[in-house]
């Protein structure tokens, strides 16, 4: 590889991951400041792609067995194309509860904080059907009988318990991703994109500013095996998202020592903490038949040449049943009242005014929601025929307590991660493994800093889902998107604080320096 490797221009920024984060991060660089982005991406197809699920388009990613779940093998999607699996979701926007935000403990990632972020992620426009913030009292339909209707109960981040509407990001018909950051006359100019790149190695340098190194450039290889060094003058970015960014640390080194010798990887710093604390919301789908016509959508979709008429109608308008990712209500509840009585709930560990699944009495345990677009190729083949009638009703679990860990298969960068779960495992619902110790998100295993450095190497941050602590109460991707935003501050505004340094000026007028860039 050494012979064919070939040095290329220097940018400010280099991203990796050209996903959720990594167009967001790209394209408010450009917008709000000079810097030259490079945006890496392993990936070469388009962006927004219909239908992914096993496709080339899907990085097809598969767990290890989990025992909790009599031993399957989970399929775990993500989107290999510009705007990852941004591209990809469901399109359901939930913000989460400031809760979780401010139970993440860091400065400048509160619950408050993050809402703001997600405000600005926002272009939101609302139909004449939906009342945004108001409070509608009585129950509609007859799954989540019993909860107060709360229309957009899902943006305000403080209702754990109701029933209402999710937003979608979804627009004419049209599906909004996170290459929407890219569309703009100055990422035309500033941002380079380069595909069907794999980062092979960090290349860091000793650093005499208290880190021990400092990345200042990546070397990636095609699938050729042909490699190029892409350098940053500035800082490096990691975005392959929750299973690819830790790969991306553990290849040079940057990682749990032993666990880096046992691949054969000399370790360059020990980390222990990358790879671990992998946590996914576990999103089980029921199937239910229901007997009297009218309470599901199954004419609109599986019954008599409708999926050709539906498709057919989107083809022409860009309307309808298609139009729409077509779930129904969404619920939160929590379980409270349900385990008061029982024995394990009672005498399972807990601390402060926290409940054995370490929330408070604001956050949700789980949601509810419906639908009858189930994938046939990985959840249900019956789909029910003329006169039959079914739907799905999906539990989405929060405050999940199992950890999962991710680790190399070889050091091959072209290779999927070994990936387990352990979904289920810890959850108290399962009888005798309630009060099992967790690894904690604290300061010995984490990997970034609050400002999402990685800790003990300079110029290098990491910015997707997996720098999220714990969960949020919800559908992740504004979360996601939310970080991106942050991350850009974080950049630009470190940026400002170096001209400050470098001017000698006190840092107390960054203020007016931020002006130059935001
Ligand atoms: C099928 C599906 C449905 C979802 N539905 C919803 C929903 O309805 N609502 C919601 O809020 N959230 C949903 N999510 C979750 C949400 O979309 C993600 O949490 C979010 O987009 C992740 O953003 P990211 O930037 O961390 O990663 P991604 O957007 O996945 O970006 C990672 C990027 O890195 C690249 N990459 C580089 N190397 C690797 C590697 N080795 N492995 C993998 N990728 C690599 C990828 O090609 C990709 O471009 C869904 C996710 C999936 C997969």
């Amino acid at each position: 590889m050494g012979d064919t490797t070939q040095d290329t221009q220097s940018f400010d920024y280099i991203i990796y991951g050209g996903g959720t984060t990594g167009c967001v991060i790209a394209g408010r660089l450009a917008e709000r400041s000079d810097a030259s982005v490079l945006l890496l991406r392993p990936d070469h197809q388009g962006r927004r792609v219909s239908q992914i699920l096993g496709t080339e388009a899907d990085w097809n990613i598969q767990s290890e067995p989990c025992a909790e779940l009599n031993d399957r093998k989970l399929h775990l999607g993500r989107g290999k194309f510009l705007g990852g699996s941004s591209g990809t979701n469901g399109t359901i926007c939930t913000h989460g509860i400031k809760q979780d935000y401010d139970d993440w403990n860091m400065e400048g990632w509160s619950g408050d904080e993050m809402f703001e972020y997600m405000k600005r992620v926002e272009n939101f426009q609302s139909t004449d059907w939906f009342v945004a913030e108001t409070v509608v009292h009585g129950a509609n339909g007859p799954f989540f009988k019993g909860f107060p209707i709360k229309d957009d109960m899902f943006t305000t981040g403080e209702s754990p318990q109701g029933c209402g509407h999710a937003v979608r990001s979804i627009y004419k018909g049209i599906r909004t991703c996170s290459t929407d950051y890219l569309d703009t006359a100055e990422s035309k100019t500033k941002v380079t994109i380069i595909s069907s790149q794999y980062v092979c190695r960090i290349i860091t340098e000793p650093n005499g500013e208290g880190q021990k190194l400092c990345a200042t450039a990546v070397q990636v290889q095609d699938a050729s095996g042909a490699s190029t060094i892409h350098k940053a003058t500035k800082e490096i970015i990691l975005t392959a998202g929750v299973y690819g960014s830790p790969g991306i640390l553990l290849r040079p080194g940057i990682g749990p020592s032993a666990e880096l010798k046992e691949l054969g990887i000399s370790p360059v710093i020990d980390i222990p903490g990358v790879g671990e604390n992998l946590i996914n919301h576990l999103v089980m789908l029921s199937f239910y038949e229901v007997s009297k016509p009218g309470l599901t959508n199954d004419h609109l979709i599986w019954h008599t040449r409708a999926k050709e008429k539906i498709i057919q109608q989107y083809k022409e308008s860009r309307t309808g049943f298609m139009s729409q990712f077509p779930f129904g209500v969404f619920a939160l509840t929590r379980f409270d009242l349900r385990l008061k009585d029982v024995e394990l709930w009672q005498k399972s560990k807990r601390s402060n005014d926290r409940d054995p699944m370490n929330t408070l009495p604001n956050q949700p345990h789980v949601e509810f929601w419906n639908t009858e677009c189930y994938s046939p190729k990985y959840r249900f083949k019956d789909f029910p025929p003329d006169n039959k009638y079914a739907f799905a009703m999906a539990t989405t679990f929060f405050s999940t307590r199992s950890r999962g860990e991710m680790t190399l298969k070889s050091t091959d960068p072209l290779l999927n991660p070994k990936v387990q779960h352990n979904f289920l495992a810890n959850e108290i619902a399962l009888e005798g493994a309630g009060t099992k110790d967790i690894i904690a998100a604290d300061d010995d295993v984490a990997v970034v800093d609050g400002n999402i450095c990685v800790r003990g190497v300079g110029g290098l941050r990491v910015a997707d889902a997996s720098i999220m602590p714990t969960l949020m109460s919800g559908h992740p991707q504004m979360a996601v998107f939310a970080i991106g935003e942050k991350a850009a501050d974080l950049l630009l505004s470190s940026c400002a604080l170096q001209i400050c340094k470098n001017l000698h000026m006190p840092q107390t007028q960054i203020g007016v320096y931020r002006t130059l860039f935001l």
